[in-house]
């Protein structure tokens, strides 16, 4: 036993490191990761202070935790049975592939890349692009809203910049939980996601297993009060309208409303921009038969990081206003009181219609309404114009911003001014459509009273 034995110094410093690692994880990892985990705790609960909405245990819990919890869940264990009886399977197997659903779809929710890094990338990146404006139509609604309901916020979809800005401009509330298509399923822009508490669904999945694990982690995350944040046309808008709304997560979120203690309120959330800036990628899908968005996530980087680079060299300029104006809030219970009990089609159509009443009528989309409508305007009369439709009042920037507007749809080419006249130009009749159909259903069917001897188009 005490006889010495030789081996090579390489072999020696392997033993030696596989011993460090054996030490490590089971003395010192606990002790570093318990550290770690005390100070996010003491951060988080600080972080919790300011928030309107603190974050909820169930978006901290580890996500190891939440998967169990999920698969576990009697929703998902009765999925299970019937999926394997339905394809004559193993119960097992059948198992084993609603564990992979749910930690496909599951977040791993970093309140530090969230808060820390997140948000300012969003606020960077919402004010590099545009002039930010935020209003509220009933704020005391908003701001009253009972500290112990989930909030959800339903906004339209127009462009990816919505939950870029939404998330920067509700940072003050709470950390938002999206739900992703599988568009953002690549690596590292999944873990990135994921990072941020959102959860990735598969819209076009017909397999009723699969339904049943994403619905029972909305109808969790629900109960659990997580505040979310939704878009219900499901996609971003091709015409520039709002689309019809799809069923499917509302009616997983009703299924969480169980707890009398917890309603659930809607916050209707409507977006508008100066300049879209996937409005060509979308013009064009909306005339392919396909109907599909075209953009490789390396052609948007590359972009981005041109952006990037002409803002550091001082070069960037910005595509104008961006606005976000949340509208009146809906609370569940009530709206289940007062419609009866087959109530997801009013819900959602209500909703839709509470967004639509509250998309802010920006200079760019309604000069292209205007131009849609009459042949030529003044610079005077589109201001004059725009004033009357948006209600905005005398005076302020709106001159500054109108002007701004006219500079970047000639800049486009979609309009020239010759002399005093404005009017539509170019082969891209589509763009200034898509624009004006973001605003037409807020303005008369006919532009009366705004200008008497203007032409309309086409005459
Ligand atoms: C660097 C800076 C960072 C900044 C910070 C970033 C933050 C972190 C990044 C986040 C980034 C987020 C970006 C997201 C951007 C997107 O990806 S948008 C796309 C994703 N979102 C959505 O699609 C939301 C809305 N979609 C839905 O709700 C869809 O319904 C679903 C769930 C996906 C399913 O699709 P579907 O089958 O087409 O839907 P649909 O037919 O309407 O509904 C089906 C269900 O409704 C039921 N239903 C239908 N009609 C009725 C009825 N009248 N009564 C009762 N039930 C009914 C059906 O029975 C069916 O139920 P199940 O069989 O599923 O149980």
């Amino acid at each position: 036993m005490a006889q010495e034995i030789t081996i090579p110094l390489w072999l020696f410093a392997i033993i030696l490191l596989f011993a460090a690692i054996t030490f490590a994880s089971h003395f010192l990892f606990p002790s570093v990761r318990w550290f770690f985990r005390r100070r996010l705790e003491r951060a988080v609960a600080r972080l919790n202070q300011r928030l309107e909405r603190p974050i909820q245990p169930f978006k901290l819990a580890r996500r190891h935790d939440t998967i169990q919890r999920l698969i576990y869940d009697p929703q998902v264990g009765r999925a299970v049975q019937a999926h394997a009886r339905r394809e004559g399977i193993p119960e097992a197997v059948a198992f084993e592939q609603a564990k992979r659903y749910a930690r496909e779809i599951v977040p791993s929710f970093s309140a530090f890349a969230y808060f820390g890094l997140a948000i300012r990338v969003a606020r960077f990146l919402s004010n590099m692009f545009y002039e930010v404006r935020l209003n509220h139509t009933a704020p005391e609604e908003v701001h009253g809203i009972d500290p112990d309901a989930t909030v959800v916020f339903v906004m339209n979809h127009r462009s990816n910049m919505d939950y870029v800005l939404v998330t920067y401009l509700a940072a003050r509330q709470s950390a938002l939980s999206y739900a992703v298509g599988e568009w953002a399923r690549v690596w590292p822009l999944s873990r990135l996601i994921r990072a941020m508490g959102a959860y990735f669904i598969r819209r076009k999945s017909r397999n009723d297993l699969y339904r049943h694990v994403l619905s029972c982690y909305v109808r969790q995350a629900t109960e659990a009060g997580v505040t979310q944040a939704i878009f219900p046309e499901g996609g971003l808008s091709l015409s520039g309208g709002l689309g019809p709304p799809k069923l499917g997560l509302l009616k997983y979120m009703i299924a969480g409303a169980t707890n009398e203690n917890r309603d659930v309120v809607f916050v209707p959330v409507a977006l508008n921009y100066d300049r879209v800036l996937e409005d060509s990628i979308l013009t064009d899908a909306a005339s392919r038969p396909d109907r599909r968005f075209r953009a490789r996530i390396g052609v948007v980087t590359r972009w981005m990081l041109k952006q990037l680079w002409q803002r550091l060299r001082g070069r960037s300029h910005q595509f104008g206003l961006a606005a976000v104006q949340f509208g009146v809030p809906l609370s569940l219970d009530r709206f289940r009181a007062e419609t009866g009990s087959d109530f997801i089609n009013p819900l959602a159509d209500e909703l839709m219609a509470r967004i639509g009443q509250v998309v802010p009528i920006l200079p760019v989309p309604a000069i292209a309404w205007m131009l849609t409508r009459h042949q030529s305007l003044t610079p005077d009369e589109i201001e004059a114009q725009y004033r009357r439709l948006s209600g905005a009042a005398e005076g302020g920037d709106t001159s500054a911003f109108v002007t701004a507007a006219l500079r970047q749809l000639q800049g486009r080419g979609l309009v020239e001014m010759s002399g005093d006249t404005v009017r539509a130009s170019g082969d891209r009749p589509q763009l200034l459509q898509y624009y004006a159909a973001s605003i037409s259903h807020l303005l008369p069917g006919d532009a009366a009273g705004a200008k008497e001897n203007s032409a309309p188009a086409g005459s």
